[in-house]
Order: structure tokens, then C-alpha cells, then sequence
């Protein structure tokens, strides 16, 4: 008990220094901070074509155009089978196929597979992640989140926080119902074992930025794991106060099924047991089990795998080819 006090009168400590929103980051006052800084924008996007569009418009619009705060827009068309790539490259985004980027390696899947396909295929010294199933986006997303980034160099992180409606099939808005794996996965299995991580409000959210260096020295989690996987490798890797977060505002985005979620549940669960076993702090003869046996109507039964895998630091693979 007294660990988990002392860890969470570190957040405490930590939260008001470290907590900020994007108003506070005007776009004119980061362009003068940013210096030689280079900064990517990286969108994963799987079947995204009628929301791509948009968030690249409004980042070229505002962010490169009309503010050189942005000097890359780069989508990872992540296996799609729609227009997503067509809808991405004609707003003006550079658009790489993700099993297109380091094709000597086997090609992997998912969202992690997709952003660490991203990093690899950026330049910037400061990498922004969206997901490119917003609906709520706005330019200040990565303002924001650029924020502390280009004004203080002690900071190599920074997490989105905001309000995460839920909207329904029946179009009802629901305030704060959102991030429904978060509210029941995540912040509890964060909360028991990596309670300095619990002043995130939004640990599993799409949007984030970093220095390319702490980017390169993590592993990616392929598919839903990723979000959770950095959290917790960025909090051994850079400590927490080197980690920020910035309030947007509230977020919208296209929700999935709830067997979909049961899924990333079991994704993110994997992560989870895989972090306490590589940190020394489970002892088990053997792995969990990474089938699920998913109930749907009329009797339906699935038995789907929730195993993950990773990517190794992108700087370990950089040294290979060197010493190669
Ligand atoms: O294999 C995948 C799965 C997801 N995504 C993208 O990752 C972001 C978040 O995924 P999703 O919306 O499915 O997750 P949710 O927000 O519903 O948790 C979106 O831009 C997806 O298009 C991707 O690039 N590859
Ligand atoms: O936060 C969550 O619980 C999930 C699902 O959100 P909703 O319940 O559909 O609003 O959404 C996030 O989780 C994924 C796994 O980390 C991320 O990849 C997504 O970007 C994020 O939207």
C-alpha cells in the first residue's frame, strides 16, 4: 500500500506541471520556439476514407500553409481496402502503404504495425500521431500536443486528455461514455501496477507526440496493444517527469462493436501480463492463454487470438544494418 501512496503523491506532484491545454500553446508563439525542430505528423489509417480527408486538409491548412509549424503529413495506409489512400494523397498527404515500408521484414498487423511502419517512414525530430478516424478534429490537436515539446527540452512525451462522448447508433450523444476499454481495461490495470501512470486521463488515446529518439529506443506493440505498450516502456525509458499531457478538448471518433473491443480488451491484457513479466514482476510456468472464445447472437461462438507481437526499437534495427 505505501508504494502505491508514494506513486500516487508523485502523480499528484507531477500532474500540475505536466498538465496544460492547448490554448495555452498559440501556433505563432511554437513557430518562434520551434527553431531547426522538424516536426511529422503520422496517421494510421485503416479503411478511413471518409474521415482522412478532412484531418489532412485541416492540418495542411493551418499547420503547414498558413503556419510552417508541420513539415511532414504522412498516412500509413494501413492494409485498407477502400479510398483511403486516394482520399489522403488528393488533400496532400504522403501516403506509404504499411507493408510497404521495410519490406525485407516480415510484415506484421494492426495499429502498432502501422505506427511503428509510420516512424520508420517519417523524418521529423518530433513525431505526432492521430488516428484518422476522427470526427472531431481540429488543428490545435497537434498544436497542443506540440506544445511542451518545442518549449522545453526536459519533456520527450506528451499524451492527449479529453472528453470522450460516446455516440450511439441511435445518434444519442453520451458524454464521458467513450473510451469504454479504457474505462474498463486500462486505467484499472494501470492503476494496479503503474499507478505513476494514473494521472493520464486518456492512457489508451490515438493522439501523441514525441521526440523521434525515445520513439526509436521503445518497442512498438503490434494491433491494439500500442498505446498501453509505450505508456508503460516510455514511463521505464524517459521517467515521468519527462511525460506531459494536454487537454484538446473532447474527441469523436467512429466506435467499434463491442466484440471488436472484447478483442483489443484481450490485446491490451497481453501487453499488460507481457510488461509484468518483462519487468521481473510476475513469475509464471507458463504464458496466459491468447484465445478468446467470443459469444455473438443466435448461438454464434468465435474462437479468435488476442496475441500481440512487437517490433523492436527501430534504433536496434539501424544498429544491425550498420554493423551489417
Ligand atoms: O490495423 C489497423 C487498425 C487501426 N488502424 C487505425 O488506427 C486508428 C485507431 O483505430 P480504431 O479507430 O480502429 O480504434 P478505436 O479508436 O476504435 O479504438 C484509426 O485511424 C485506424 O484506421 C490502423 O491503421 N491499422
Ligand atoms: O479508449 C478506448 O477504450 C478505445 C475505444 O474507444 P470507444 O469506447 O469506442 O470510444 O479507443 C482507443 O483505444 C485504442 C487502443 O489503445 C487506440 O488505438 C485508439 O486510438 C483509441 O481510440
Amino acid at each position: 500500500m505505501e508504494t502505491d501512496l508514494r506513486a500516487l503523491a508523485k502523480v499528484q506532484k507531477w500532474y500540475g506541471p505536466h498538465s496544460s491545454t492547448a490554448a495555452a500553446w498559440p501556433v505563432d508563439t511554437l513557430n518562434r520556439a520551434k527553431g531547426n525542430t522538424t516536426v511529422s505528423v503520422v496517421l494510421p489509417a485503416h479503411n478511413e476514407e471518409s474521415t482522412v480527408g478532412d484531418i489532412v486538409t485541416a492540418i495542411r491548412r493551418d499547420l503547414v500553409e498558413r503556419a510552417p509549424l508541420v513539415d511532414e503529413v504522412l498516412v500509413v495506409d494501413s492494409r485498407s481496402t477502400d479510398a483511403t489512400a486516394e482520399r489522403a494523397r488528393e488533400t496532400g498527404a504522403r501516403v506509404v502503404a504499411q507493408d510497404e515500408v521495410l519490406p525485407h521484414l516480415p510484415p506484421l498487423a494492426g495499429k502498432g504495425e502501422a505506427l511503428w511502419k509510420g516512424l520508420a517512414a517519417s523524418h521529423g525530430d518530433v513525431v505526432v500521431f492521430v488516428d484518422a478516424d476522427l470526427r472531431s478534429f481540429g488543428a490545435h490537436y497537434v498544436s497542443g500536443l506540440l506544445g511542451p515539446l518545442l518549449t522545453d527540452p526536459g519533456i520527450q512525451f506528451v499524451k492527449a486528455a479529453y472528453e470522450r462522448p460516446y455516440t450511439g447508433e441511435d445518434g444519442v450523444v453520451r458524454r464521458g461514455a467513450g473510451g469504454r476499454v479504457t474505462e474498463l481495461v486500462a486505467r484499472p490495470l494501470l492503476n494496479m501496477f503503474w499507478p505513476e501512470l494514473a494521472g493520464f486521463a486518456q492512457p489508451l488515446g490515438g493522439e501523441y507526440a514525441a521526440r523521434r529518439q525515445a520513439l526509436e529506443r521503445v518497442p512498438f506493440v503490434t494491433e491494439y496493444g500500442v498505446e498501453f505498450g509505450l505508456l508503460v516502456d516510455l514511463l521505464q525509458l524517459v521517467g515521468l517527469d519527462a511525460m506531459a499531457q494536454v487537454d484538446l478538448g473532447h474527441r469523436t471518433h467512429t466506435h467499434q462493436p463491442i466484440d471488436a473491443l472484447g478483442r483489443m480488451a484481450g490485446q491490451i491484457m497481453q501487453t499488460a501480463w507481457s510488461r509484468l513479466e518483462r519487468q521481473g514482476r510476475v513469475l509464471a510456468p507458463a504464458s496466459p492463454a491468447h484465445t478468446l472464445l467470443q459469444f455473438g447472437l443466435e448461438g454464434r461462438a468465435d474462437l479468435v487470438d488476442v496475441a500481440v507481437a512487437e517490433r523492436p526499437p527501430l534504433a536496434s534495427l539501424v544498429l544491425e544494418e550498420d554493423m551489417a
